[in-house]
């Protein structure tokens, strides 16, 4: 198999020399959020989110319960309107209204808490569907691949199989799999790892470490603060729907500025979660 069945930039194209890039301004983010705002009635969820996340880096979400993490990965996937900013994608405002939906849904890839595989079809078929339907790869050509992804996570036996007779791990794994099958230009995951077994969560967070040794660009929805410190590049607290501080995991975790944020990792390390 190759090395590197994901290519960075999202395409489908075989990859060619890296750009010379001139010293100047640095890249375009692939994700952009400038002063979203969305509110549920009278309940203000998300204020003035401003967010950058550069290419094949991972950002992590984290704040307690009902802080607006889940919300804001639907925002970015046009899941939830919102009521002002704004998002771009690789520097396409996503939010324009004349924007064509679903062919962003198309370049951005999301795995929620539930697994949520088709149950009638194989794990083969569940990874295949969208690149063979949605993105008209030759069914020989996507199944390919799709043996390739599940050679690596050593699932590879398991192709014919149809999601009840999986682990939960294992379903999520083939989640993310399927997520990935269709080389999305950015992943969005949200608490994947909230509906397992402790001793199945290890196994579905060493695929996301190896997403991102592959360059894969990522926002990540997480209580699991031992990995967010230790997979995210910039990690972000949100609190009441506010990013109340970001930085480096070493800056978030290891000196916190803000009150609250203390008092959540505090919390948090009593509870023998980080
Ligand atoms: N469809 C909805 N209608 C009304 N309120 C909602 C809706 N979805 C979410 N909320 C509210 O928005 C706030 C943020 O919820 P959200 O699920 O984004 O938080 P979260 O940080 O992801 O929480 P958790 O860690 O528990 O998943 C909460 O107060 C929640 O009750």
């Amino acid at each position: 198999m190759s090395a590197d069945p994901l290519p960075k930039d999202g395409s489908r194209l075989e990859p060619g020399p890296e750009p010379v890039r001139a010293p100047g301004p640095a890249a375009e983010p692939v994700l952009r959020l400038s002063a979203v705002r969305k509110t549920y009635g009278s309940s203000v969820v998300l204020a003035d989110i401003g967010l950058d996340v550069p290419a094949h880096t991972v950002t992590a979400l984290i704040g307690a319960s009902g802080s607006g993490k889940s919300t804001l990965l639907r925002c970015v996937n046009l899941l939830e309107e919102i009521d002002d900013g704004a998002v771009f994608l690789d520097g396409a405002e996503i939010t324009d209204p004349r924007t064509d939906q679903d062919a962003v849904r198309r370049r951005i890839g999301v795995v929620f808490q539930a697994y949520n595989l088709f149950p009638h079809m194989t794990v083969l078929d569940n990874i295949t569907l969208a690149p063979r339907r949605v993105h008209r790869v030759p069914r020989a050509v996507a199944e390919g691949e799709a043996r390739e992804l599940l050679a690596r996570l050593g699932l590879a036996d398991r192709a014919g199989e149809y999601p009840d007779r999986l682990s939960g791990g294992q379903q999520q794994r083939v989640a993310l799999l399927r997520a990935v099958a269709t080389k999305p230009r950015l992943l969005l995951l949200d608490e994947i790892t909230a509906a397992l077994d402790p001793e199945l969560v290890g196994e579905v967070l060493a695929v996301v470490r190896d997403l991102k040794e592959q360059g894969m660009t990522m926002v990540i929805a997480t209580h699991e603060m031992a990995f967010a410190r230790e997979v995210a590049d910039q990690v972000c607290f949100l609190d009441a729907g506010v990013i109340l501080e970001r930085g480096t995991p070493a800056e978030v975790f290891g000196a916190p500025r803000e009150p609250r944020t203390q008092e959540f990792l505090r919390r948090i390390t009593e509870a023998g979660r980080l």
